[in-house]
């Protein structure tokens, strides 16, 4: 405790005007003036509050007069020393009889209630003789009538009007001090409280004592009830209610503030300059038990004992504040729990107001002048106010979570915003690519019909040139040419040499075109920025159209091999042998022939369908269950053929021929047979309508079988038809046809995918390359893919394929899927 005289000429007792010198007027600070922070001085404030006569007075001291005399606006009040004779005395306020409750709050206690707001500790006290009205000054809960209520009442309506329930916090302890003892007023059994000073700031606290969070002022008016019901009364001679106990009430506030200037309503960014802060203040209501003399009060026996504790008490205050006033080295604060409580109200860092309670009755002038002196001496000391304020870490933590959410929220705006871009722009791309396709397919088209009906012409040239030779040596038709019959078997090979050389140079031209329509489309890809997954797709139908060129030059070989064929026939009818190994079949593929002929020479496209009419599917399909070896070979070779063809395709399917070609797959043993039934489903795997149906006939698992055979042509078949299925498959999933897992990895595909992913034949590799990175586009079948070890090989195809466009495609499906993701950083591969 310190005490400080400076300044304040305050609490003079002055003469009257029979002689006494009167003293200066005081300069005195009004407390409701200006912000206790720029207030430099912390005196206690002392207000002298008169209670009205009371019943008993009005009757006992009804021919005396009164023993004080107020004088409110001069703030002074005069002692009755004798009849002639007063002393008086000056106060920070002198509140007459009949003052009223708010009024004595706003001169009292209000200021006090501000500062403590503004993050100081602060007290009230009420200090008088018994009976004097201290209780009613500060603990009058005013239900009936809101006029009555008290100091504590009034002073929590102020402080919940002030803070914010969401970022601010009120708490109360009720506490009595009785017979040297704290008492929780909340919880009666808590009856021995200690009291606990930290040593670095003093501070008093009572961290034993029940706290409860006040959020409105009904809860508040509950907890004072239930204090005053605990509180220890007794009836005293002066006062039928009077308390033993001192009561204390003990509020916390936890205010958060910012540094002005600092704070941004701008919430989408964090600002580092955000100072918040938490102000703590501690408001302390002090209801002092009576100051009576012992005999004048009548106690006795544990009565008695409990008068002299107040007593006891109470002067140990009143020589902390002697001392304290009169600037003396030594503060004896630890005479008592009450003086050690109050440590921090006299002379320590609270804002304190002292209200003393006097009666008007000339019978206790002596308590009365006691109390009044008691008043007079604690207006001299002064207190050091010390704001208690702190960095609010919560808060800080609260705002920059509410800034964290902002700027998430408007990064995930931004992320619609850029995918909706994203869309815009790949569907207009999508467009672009559409068209381009369009004109592509239409352009190739036109050349294959063309490459297609050179090359009929020059199979219809072939066949006549074949038939001539024919009518010349088997039957000796009389109307042939002479010419002709003198034509030698050497002229017609020279011919269908140069047949041949006609029909390479086509085909040299048709590859041509395919590689400038190649360099077009890849022209057409440098173009088209941002689309490269679907300019993948255009390259791809690129070369399934490469593929079908290939078929086609396959069925150019047939023919030339059939055409060897009938020349060796011919050559053998020269000589009068028979020759006719294959006469059914031949006689279909003569029919074949004729089909085509007929049509062609209408100038049009030999449509395959007209030949199944022609011919019947079902009797090409019936001669794969040949038992002739030879007649199966041919026979498949021309499903296959037919199968090359889209339009046959369905039909095909129709007439069961997956069936017939998964037959001849598990039955065949040699590899020419099984290249041709694999290259027929591999045809039919690339159609997508036939997909189902394709997988429900066995078509994948006939597929699977013949990778027993081993041979390079047999496999390359097989991974070309998984690569044109796993194509179809893809699409479908893309296009919401189909759902689920791949057919490819329900039949067992997987296993002989992943063992060939790296396989050292290209053609084989690249097909499986394909097929795992259709596979790979769909989520659905990534853990599968994953436990089957597919995962290395995508990663492997990312980084070292050779072919530019399938590493990006298999960078692509790996970054897009979840699972891969989150399993390649379980297994820590970077991309
Ligand atoms: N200013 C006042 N106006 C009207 N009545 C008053 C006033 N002050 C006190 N009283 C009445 O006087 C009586 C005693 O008051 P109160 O109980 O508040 O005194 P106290 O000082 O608290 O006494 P104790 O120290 O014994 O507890 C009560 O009935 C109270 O209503």
């Amino acid at each position: 405790m310190t005490s400080r005289s400076g300044g304040i000429q305050r609490g003079h007792r002055s003469s009257t005007a029979r002689g006494r010198i009167s003293a200066p007027p005081p300069t005195l600070r009004r407390s409701s003036a200006g912000s206790p922070k720029h207030d430099a001085g912390g005196r206690v404030r002392v207000a002298v509050r008169l209670r009205p006569q009371n019943q008993e007075e009005m009757v006992e001291d009804a021919d005396f007069a009164d023993c004080v005399e107020l004088q409110p606006e001069l703030k002074r009040l005069r002692l009755r020393k004798n009849n002639w004779d007063f002393d008086t005395y000056e106060f920070d306020e002198v509140l007459t009889e009949f003052a009223s409750q708010k009024r004595v709050y706003e001169v009292v206690a209000k200021p006090v209630v501000e500062s403590v707001l503004e993050g100081y500790n602060g007290t009230v006290m009420a200090y008088g003789q018994t009976g004097t009205g201290k209780t009613h000054t500060l603990g009058r809960l005013g239900e009936e009538d809101t006029s009555a209520r008290g100091i504590m009442v009034r002073s929590m309506e102020d402080i919940l009007a002030s803070i914010s329930p969401q970022t601010d916090s009120i708490s109360v302890s009720y506490l009595q001090l009785y017979m040297e003892t704290i008492q929780d007023l909340l919880d009666p059994m808590n009856d021995n409280i200690a009291i606990v000073e930290d040593p670095k700031t003093g501070d008093v606290s009572v961290p034993g004592a029940t706290s409860v969070d006040i959020r409105d002022e009904h809860s508040f008016m509950e907890l004072l009830r239930l204090g005053e019901a605990h509180r220890i009364a007794a009836n005293t001679k002066l006062n039928t209610e009077s308390s033993r106990s001192h009561a204390i009430l003990m509020v916390q506030i936890r205010k958060s503030v910012v540094e002005s200037g600092a704070e941004t309503n701008n919430s989408s960014h964090v600002d580092k300059s955000f100072k918040p802060l938490v102000r703590k203040g501690k408001f302390v209501v002090v209801d002092l038990a009576g100051s009576e003399r012992v005999h004048k009060s009548g106690s006795e026996g544990h009565v008695l004992e409990e008068a002299k504790s107040i007593n006891l008490s109470l002067s140990a205050l009143g020589k902390c504040i002697n001392a304290l006033a009169e600037n003396s080295t030594h503060v004896p604060v630890r005479d008592s729990k009450l003086t050690r409580l109050l440590k921090d109200s006299f002379g320590g860092t609270a804002r304190t107001s002292l209200v003393v309670t006097i009666g008007p009755s000339p019978r206790h002038r002596g308590e009365t002048a006691s109390t009044i002196l008691f008043g007079q001496r604690a207006m001299k000391v002064e207190n050091m106010l010390k704001i208690k304020e702190e960095f609010d870490y919560k808060s800080l933590s609260r705002k920059l979570e509410m800034q964290l959410d902002a700027v998430i929220a408007e990064n995930e705006r931004r992320q619609k915003t850029y995918k909706d871009e994203l869309g815009r722009v790949s569907i207009e791309a999508q467009k672009r690519i559409t068209e381009a396709e369009r004109n592509c397919i239409h352009a190739f088209e036109r050349e294959k019909l063309k490459y297609q009906m050179e090359y009929m012409d020059s199979v219809k040239k072939l066949e006549e040139k074949l038939m001539n030779g024919q009518s010349e040596h088997g039957h000796n038709v009389s109307a042939v040419k002479p010419c002709n019959r003198q034509m030698n078997g050497s002229e017609e090979v020279m011919e269908l040499k140069r047949l041949l050389q006609n029909e390479t140079r086509l085909r040299q031209e048709a590859e041509e075109e395919a590689s400038r329509f190649r360099s077009q489309l890849e022209q057409f890809m440098h173009s088209e920025d941002g689309s490269v997954l679907e300019i993948f797709n255009l390259r791809r139908m690129l070369e399934d159209e490469i593929d079908q060129k290939r078929k086609l030059e396959e069925e150019l070989a047939i023919l030339r091999s059939q055409l060897l064929q009938s020349t060796y026939n011919s050559d053998q009818m020269r000589r009068g042998g028979n020759g006719d190994g294959f006469s059914g079949l031949d006689s279909l593929m003569s029919q074949f022939r004729n089909s085509q002929l007929n049509e062609t020479g209408n100038g049009q496209k030999a449509p395959m369908t007209t030949l199944f009419e022609q011919v019947g599917l079902q009797k090409i399909l019936a001669l794969l269950e040949s038992e002739d070896a030879s007649v199966r070979i041919h026979a498949v070779k021309v499903v296959a053929n037919l199968a090359a063809e889209e339009s046959n395709q369905e039909l095909i399917m129709a007439e069961g021929g997956i069936g017939l070609l998964s037959m001849t797959a598990a039955d065949a043993d040699d590899a020419q047979t099984l290249r041709m039934v694999a290259g027929a489903i591999a045809n039919l795997c690339g159609n997508d309508k036939l997909q189902k149906r394709l997988r429900s006939e066995g078509g994948i698992k006939a597929l699977l079988g013949m990778v027993r055979c081993g041979h390079s042509d047999v496999l390359s078949q097989i991974a070309r038809g998984i690569a044109n299925f796993a194509k179809c498959e893809s699409r479908a999933s893309t296009q919401g046809r189909k759902t689920g897992r791949s057919f490819l990895i329900e039949d067992g595909a997987l296993p002989w995918i992943v063992q060939n992913a790296n396989n050292e034949a290209a053609p084989i590799r690249r097909h499986i390359e394909l097929a795992l990175c259709h596979l790979a586009q769909h989520e659905v079948n990534a853990k599968d893919m994953i436990d089957g070890g597919a995962l290395w090989e995508l990663v492997r195809i990312s980084r070292d394929c050779s072919r530019e466009d399938i590493r990006t495609l298999a960078h692509r499906s790996l970054s897009a899927s979840h699972t891969f993701r989150s399993e390649m950083r379980r297994l820590r591969i970077e991309l």
